[in-house]
């Protein structure tokens, strides 16, 4: 009876309370609305209140490296309700998405690609609103692109986790930037998230469209021309990337370096582009080049994606703790939300 009502109840908070601004957030809340209605409320009803303690990790080398811990982390579940037994690797992570805040290109309505511009004001707020959609989602390792409105959008959203982690960008450019960059405490970097920036995730490069007012350039070359050279496949802009080319480095990095970190468990959340999110989720969610054309996405809406044996599933937008309702738990997110709660009681 309880599990029926708590259908009922998640069904219309959820499908009101999810944020959605653009066709593919809609898709995805309605999506993630069905799983909330369909999967959720399982989950909720079997997150057990077992006795559990805090979890002992192994730890990585001592600086801001990423942790060998697959566990959930801060507190460690006994595999069956006992705490001596360790806890079984979890073959589930959590993978969160986010493009950038609004940046000050965005604003003037210019096309951006790989120049390196910062957030606008409202992009700042943008970033922490994200933060506080997905404070209570365990993020092990973040990954941005090389380019500052990425970064920020990542460090501000992380002020809002309850967690209360530091992510620390790590610093691999050079021996001695490796050296310097050291952290000589096991407990500091136990509460430290690494931050690795890759210029793979960076956003598409624009080519001779950077720096170019959109509106202007539609009117200078029509509106098909200029669609076609944002939103195509395999049609790049003048002496610039097509999405295709962006995807051929951006998801290579994505299967060669993020995957295997969520295949051990890891919780990862990308910082990135337009773009280079649309190529990663055009293989998440295996969409076509046509598919592809439709796919939008807005300016710091985080979009949260649980790996689980080997597949990707979209969970849709999750939703701040402000908001009345919940986003797409899965019993290992409610757990981990519920260990939050009761180590901040
Ligand atoms: O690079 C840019 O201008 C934006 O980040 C994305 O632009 P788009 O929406 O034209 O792809």
């Amino acid at each position: 009876m309880a599990t029926a009502t708590l259908h009922h109840a998640l069904g219309s908070l959820s499908i009101h309370t999810s944020h959605s601004n653009s066709k593919y957030e809609t898709r995805m809340s309605n999506f993630s609305a069905k799983m909330v209605y369909k999967g959720v409320a399982v989950d909720l009803a079997l997150v057990s209140r077992g006795n559990h303690r805090f979890g002992s990790r192994k730890l990585g080398a001592i600086h801001a490296s990423t942790s060998n811990s697959s566990v959930i982390d801060p507190v460690q579940l006994p595999s069956n309700g006992t705490s001596s037994e360790p806890r079984k690797k979890s073959n589930e992570s959590a993978l969160i998405l986010i493009r950038h805040g609004e940046s000050l290109w965005n604003e003037k309505n210019l096309f951006t690609g790989c120049v390196d511009v910062p957030l606008t004001q409202k992009g700042v707020e943008e970033a922490i609103e994200a933060g506080k959609r997905i404070s209570n989602i365990p993020i092990d390792m973040i990954y941005t692109s090389v380019l500052i409105r990425a970064q920020m959008t990542a460090m501000l959203a992380m002020t809002q986790h309850r967690r209360k982690k530091v992510p620390i960008i790590l610093h691999n450019e050079s021996e001695q930037a490796q050296q310097w960059s050291q952290i000589y405490s096991e407990e500091t970097n136990k509460q430290s998230i690494p931050v690795v920036t890759a210029w793979q995730l960076n956003e598409r490069m624009y080519g001779e469209l950077q720096g170019l007012n959109k509106q202007e350039t539609a009117d200078r070359f029509g509106h098909e021309k200029v669609h076609e050279w944002r939103r195509s496949y395999d049609i790049p802009p003048p002496n610039g990337e097509s999405l295709e080319m962006c995807a051929e480095r951006a998801v290579a990095y994505f299967r060669e370096q993020i995957e295997p970190q969520l295949l051990t468990g890891k919780n990862v959340m990308i910082a990135a582009h337009g773009n280079s999110l649309r190529s990663i989720i055009m293989y998440l969610d295996k969409l076509t080049s046509q598919e592809v054309i439709s796919l939008e996405l807005s300016t710091g809406i985080p979009m949260l994606y649980i790996f689980k044996e080997g597949k990707f599933i979209r969970r849709g937008s999750p939703i701040g703790p402000s908001e009345a309702g919940v986003y797409a738990y899965t019993k290992r997110l409610a757990q981990y939300r519920q260990k939050l709660d009761d180590m901040i009681q």
